[in-house]
């Protein structure tokens, strides 16, 4: 089964419309002011209005309010949604969307009790953790703690690159990988060579 990809922290129309025309499978929007990714609901739903059809729009929150999350969702139905902070399961399920929720892992985690406090989540994004950084590290964590039957699709996240996405997949068997600092040429700003090289080697059987 080829491996599905989302490229994470879209800004701009120009990066969203690219990555779709390299093969994204999702693009990540992100709503955590503290990030040099973030962007407004406003200008996230005027980019997801011109999306391309098979392509699934995400919008991650860090322990957001409500009313930032229905501000957003309320813009499209085409939403799913990725929970990066310590949302509970029932606060995830209360939007009545899809989501995913990202772990950050640590060695000693044991990752398949964690994946199984969410069983209502469509897939859970495992990361890695960084004290006081709640996501988009840049950083690679240790793929051999994440076991190889877990009770939902993971999507592989953490430091990915272009060179060493396709390990990733052959080593994880991951459902989808994701990335974000690893595709860029300045924070929020993709690079389309690096997001064309990074889909051809995720998407390698
Ligand atoms: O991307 C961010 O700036 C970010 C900030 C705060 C919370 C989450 C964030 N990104 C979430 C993602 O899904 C990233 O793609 C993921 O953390 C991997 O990032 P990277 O290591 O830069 O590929």
């Amino acid at each position: 089964m080829r491996c599905r990809v989302k490229i994470c922290g879209i800004t701009n129309l120009d990066d969203a419309l690219m990555a779709c025309r390299h093969g994204a499978d999702a693009l990540g929007f992100v709503f955590y002011a503290k990030s040099p990714r973030y962007i407004t609901p406003e200008r996230a739903n005027a980019i997801v209005s011109q999306l391309p059809p098979f392509v699934t729009p995400v919008a991650l929150f860090v322990d957001a309010d409500a009313s930032l999350v229905d501000a957003v969702i309320n813009g499209s139905a085409r939403w799913s949604i990725q929970f990066h902070g310590n949302e509970s399961e029932s606060e995830c399920l209360s939007y009545q969307r899809p989501y995913m929720k990202a772990l950050r892992i640590q060695q000693g985690d044991n990752v398949a009790a964690l994946v199984d406090q969410y069983p209502s989540a469509s897939a859970m994004l495992l990361d890695a953790y960084k004290a006081g950084v709640p996501g988009g590290t840049g950083e690679v964590f240790d793929w051999s703690v994440i076991p190889a039957l877990l009770s939902k699709p993971i999507v592989l996240a953490g430091g990915l690159t272009p060179y060493n996405v396709q390990q990733a997949v052959q080593q994880v068997r991951p459902y989808a990988v994701d990335v974000s600092g690893g595709v860029e040429l300045s924070k929020g700003i993709k690079s389309e060579l690096k997001v064309r090289e990074f889909i051809s080697g995720a998407k390698c059987e």
